[in-house]
């Protein structure tokens, strides 16, 4: 399997992008956005707020920010980005907003970006366990100054607020308090964009973060293609000992492809980067690996099935809040890749594999997207494997199905 592919953009830069420009002082445009379930459900419920959106063309979409009011009501379907960014936008709106998802929505955790934004001044009503559903009645002002957060169950709540912040009267000034905060890229990602709409930030004491107030300045986005979307394509080309390159890959870029690569190393892989893009080549090693994988957790599903084909255990480990992502991808993935004849061990925070004979299983995708990833990539080395759905891959990558298959059959 030799393939170049050419992916959408990332998920977690066009939601960025997004609430920025509908929060910017003039209009925006966004290039090569992601289009998916999480981005153009993020692009409905700016619209609801009263920003106009227009996501007609592929290749740019437009923003006009406009007076954020209610009442409004937000789908924010099974999206983490969705749920932490756009409550603190609701917030200075001037009206009513509610939110809710889809079921699993309603278990995903909320309470600590809740009550931060209640301490900041917000009014807001949550469930009794503190998620969705959400109402939010904004008076078109969110005081801001000072708040303690615990965001060791998702570094999005700390990025939710740091997004808003430049509109909060007072500006941000945000202490965690609590074990690590998981996914620093993604912070640094939110760092860097709100810098890049021209916003003043201050991040130079850890777990600190200042956001002065002002003005944000509407721009034109380029959006990268998506990392993370690229890992099972990556993950394809090591299983098959084949070589997969991601096209359009910037020199430099706002996600952790020096992580990326250096996971993919010690798992057998050979990463190089030139004028076409990133690639991946499979040696025809897969080695079992000794991870933490707190910066990269949503790679866990991907990396979990590669090590169950590897040529000794793994543990990965430092990922206990990925119980709160799409479903609960620990207990999920001892689940399924027990079925598959994989020796697993839960941790609170990971899980030990132990590759054994791997044989044919029907494998549930619990409506995530990356469970669904790692069944594919399963499937490329073990004879019968089928997925419940697939098509809960539109949350990221409503192409996959056909991107895999062609990738497989080599058209
Ligand atoms: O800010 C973002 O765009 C994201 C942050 C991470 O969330 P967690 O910190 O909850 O893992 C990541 O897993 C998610 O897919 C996207
Ligand atoms: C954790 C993920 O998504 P979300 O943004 O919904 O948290 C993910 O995409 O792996």
């Amino acid at each position: 399997m030799t393939a170049t592919l050419g992916l959408p953009g990332s998920k977690s830069m066009t939601a960025r992008a997004l609430v920025l420009s509908a929060l910017a002082g003039g209009p925006s445009t966004i290039r090569r956005p992601l289009r998916a379930r999480d981005t153009t459900l993020m692009a409905a419920g700016l619209r609801a707020l009263g920003v106009a959106v227009d996501t007609t063309a592929d290749e740019v979409w437009t923003v006009e920010p406009g007076p954020l009011r209610g009442p409004a009501r937000v789908d924010v379907g099974l999206a983490g980005t969705i749920m932490r960014f756009a409550p603190p936008v609701a917030a200075l709106a001037d009206g009513t907003v509610t939110f809710d998802g889809d079921p699993h929505a309603r278990n995903r955790p909320l309470r600590p970006i809740v009550e931060a934004l209640r301490a900041l001044g917000a009014d807001i009503d949550a469930s009794p366990t503190g998620g969705l559903p959400l109402v939010i009645r904004g008076t078109g002002l969110v005081t801001g100054g000072e708040a303690v957060i615990d965001a060791s169950g998702s570094s999005q709540f700390v990025s939710g607020l740091l997004l808003s912040a430049p509109r909060f009267a007072k500006g941000l000034v945000l202490r965690h308090e609590g074990p690590p905060v998981p996914s620093a890229p993604h912070l640094r990602m939110t760092t860097h964009m709100l810098r890049a709409a021209g916003a003043s930030v201050d991040e130079s004491v850890p777990d600190v973060w200042t956001v002065e107030p002002g003005g944000l300045r509407g721009r034109s986005w380029d959006i990268e293609p998506d990392l993370s979307g690229a890992a099972p394509f990556f993950a394809a080309a090591m299983v098959t000992g084949g070589a997969v390159t991601l096209a359009g890959w910037p020199r430099d870029s706002w996600q952790p492809v020096g992580l990326l690569t250096e996971l993919l190393t010690a798992l057998g892989a050979e990463v190089s980067q030139d004028d076409a893009g990133l690639t991946v080549r499979g040696t025809g090693a897969l080695h079992g690996i000794r991870a933490d994988l707190s910066e990269v957790s949503e790679l866990t599903p991907v990396v979990a099935a590669l090590a169950a084909l590897a040529d000794g255990p793994s543990e990965l480990r430092g990922v206990a809040h990925i119980r709160g992502h799409e479903t609960d991808r620990i207990a999920a993935l001892a689940t399924e890749l027990g079925k598959v004849g994989a020796g697993v061990v839960e941790h609170p925070d990971g899980l030990e594999i132990t590759p054994g004979p791997l044989r044919a299983a029907t494998l549930e995708t619990y409506a995530d997207h990356r469970m669904a990833h790692a069944a594919a990539v399963l499937g490329l080395a073990v004879e019968g494997i089928r997925l419940t759905d697939v098509a809960c891959t539109s949350k990221t990558l409503p192409e996959f199905p056909e991107l895999w298959a062609d990738l497989v059959t080599g058209s």
